[in-house]
Order: structure tokens, then sequence, then C-alpha cells
């Protein structure tokens, strides 16, 4: 049997020239696609069939990194005026972003060295190491870097201005610190720290919004060396022990990153449990 209705939807949608109904915006206007899609070129020529992979694998990382910023921005606001609420929110994207990050190594992991070689040539001596927003989102997340700046002097001013003002302001974990001090918790010692977060700890039927926040930013900085630890994989199964175009060990000194933590003390807090 014929649905009338839907003989009804059929003909509305014909007649009414579904996307064009008076308004100039388009989907590729929006989305500004014509700059979008015309932005990967290869370096090799000619080109090396999997450069646009390895291009586009960057150029998505990059743009989950500035969602990763805008987040984590709003995120650190709010907890310098005493919200806990919307600051996990904020953190739970972070950490839906960061499982994506990681996942999509998979497509990288796709290519084999030997096509991986027809094009590694090109790109020395850039690297990752000189990616601003991933460095962004470190200091911002609570691992300030202040010698990165000087390592690294191939910055565009826009990113060395962008990084010094990460360094200036505070960082989560900084402002984490204040709605904690704004709940009346003391924070200005180590010790005064891990006594205030043991006290929540232990009554979570009070502190379940500061406890839940921790965690989550506990999930943050676990997913984020999740991503380091992927990257080593990554990094060796395609160039072995080889030096990086960058100028470091290559795979020994991604491993020693690895180690690395935004909140160490939310970690150490586990021995004292
Ligand atoms: C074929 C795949 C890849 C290889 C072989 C590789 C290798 C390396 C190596 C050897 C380094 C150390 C710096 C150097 O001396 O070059 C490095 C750093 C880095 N790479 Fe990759 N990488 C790969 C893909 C990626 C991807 C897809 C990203 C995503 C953005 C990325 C982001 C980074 C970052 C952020 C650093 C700096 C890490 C730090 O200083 O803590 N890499 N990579
Ligand atoms: N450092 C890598 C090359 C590489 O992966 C790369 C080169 C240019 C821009 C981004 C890169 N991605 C991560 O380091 C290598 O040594 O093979």
């Amino acid at each position: 049997m014929t649905n009338p209705s839907a003989g009804n939807v059929a003909g509305n949608w014909q007649d009414a020239h579904f996307g064009e109904q008076g308004g100039r915006l388009t989907y590729g206007d929006y989305l500004q696609l014509s700059g979008l899609l015309d932005a990967q070129v290869p370096e090799s020529d000619p080109a090396a069939h999997d450069e646009l992979l390895f291009i586009t694998i960057h150029q998505v990382y990059e743009l989950w990194f500035k969602l990763i910023l805008h987040e984590l921005t709003d995120a650190r606001d709010r907890l310098l005026v005493g919200e806990t609420y919307l600051p996990r929110v904020r953190l739970e994207r972070c950490l839906a972003i960061q499982r994506v990050l990681v996942g999509q190594v998979d497509v990288i992991d796709t290519m084999t060295p030997q096509d991986f070689l027809r094009f590694r040539n090109k790109l020395s001596p850039a690297s990752g190491f000189q990616s601003a927003q991933f460095r962004e989102i470190e200091f911002l997340s609570g691992l300030k870097d202040p010698t990165y700046l000087q390592r690294f002097r191939g910055l565009s001013d826009l990113e060395t201005s962008r990084l010094t003002r990460r360094l200036d302001e505070p960082s989560v974990w900084e402002a984490f610190l204040v709605t904690l001090e704004k709940a009346g918790f003391a924070v200005a010692s180590q010790e005064d720290r891990i006594a205030s977060l043991l006290t929540i700890s232990r009554d979570r039927e009070h502190y379940g919004p500061f406890w839940d926040l921790a965690e989550t930013m506990v999930a943050h900085d676990q997913a984020w060396s999740l991503w380091r630890a992927r990257h080593v994989l990554m990094a060796e199964r395609q160039i072995g022990t080889k030096a990086g175009t960058g100028g470091s060990a290559g795979g020994a000194y991604l491993r020693s990153r690895v180690e690395l933590r935004f909140y160490p003390e939310l970690w150490e807090l586990r021995s004292h449990m």
C-alpha cells in the first residue's frame, strides 16, 4: 500500500528545489572547499603516489589540533572562574578527538617504508617537531617547555607569539588549582595539593565534580601519551633506527618523550591512596 503523505514529501522536496531556497550560501562556500582542497601540494616531481596520503593526514591532524585548542582554551577560561561542569565537558570532547588521533595512525600504517622513501628526502629538515599547534596543546594542557622556543628557530612570527602567549597564560593545570582554591582547598605546595586531592578522592559524594574533572584530566593526559607511544611505532615502522629529518636521533628521541606527563601530581596521587 502506498503512503499518500510520502508522495507529498517527495513532491514538496522537488518543488522546493532543496538547497536553493533563495539563499546564496552553498556547501562549498561555507566550508571554503576551494582553498581547502587546493592545499595539498606534493614536493616530489613526478609525485610519489603516497605523498598525498602523507600531506592529507598531517593536515587532518592540524585541523583536529585547532579544535582541541579551542576546547582547551574554553575549559581553562571556565576553570579560572571556578566552573567545573563545562570544563569537564570540553575535556571529554578533547578525549574523543584524541582517540581519533590515535586511530588514524592506521591510515599512515598502510604506507610501506619503500613508498615513504620515494619522497622522504624532500622533507628534510622539516618534521613534526615543528608543529606549533602540537606544542601549544602541550603548553596549554600543563606541560610548558620554554626551551622549545630556543631549540626551534624556524618558527614564524605568528607561531612565536602564539607560543609565547601560551607560556605566559595559565594552563589547564594552573586553572584547575584556581578552581580548587576557590572551593577552599590548599594548593600552595605539592604536599598541600596531594592532601587536597586525597580529601576529594575519599569523599566523592561531596566532591564528585572535582573528582570527575581530575579523572578526565588524567584521561586527556593518558590519551596524549598513547598518541606519543603510537607515534614511536609509526616512526620506527617507517625509518627503523635512522635519524629524523628534523635532526633528532629519531625513534630514541621519540621514546624519551613518551613518559612526559601533563599532570604528574594526579599520577603521583595514586601512590598515596
Ligand atoms: C611516516 C610517518 C612519520 C614518521 C616516520 C615520523 C617521524 C618522526 C621523527 C623521527 C620525529 C623526531 C623529529 C625528527 O628528528 O624528525 C618526529 C617528531 C614529531 N612528529 Fe612525526 N613522524 C611521522 C608522522 C607523523 C604524523 C602523522 C604526525 C601528526 C601530526 C607527526 C607529528 C610529530 C610531532 C608532533 C613530533 C614532535 C614530537 C615531540 O617533539 O615530542 N608525525 N616524527
Ligand atoms: N621526521 C620524519 C619525517 C616526517 O614524518 C615529517 C616530515 C615533515 C613534516 C611532518 C612530518 N611528520 C612527523 O614528523 C622522518 O624522519 O622521516
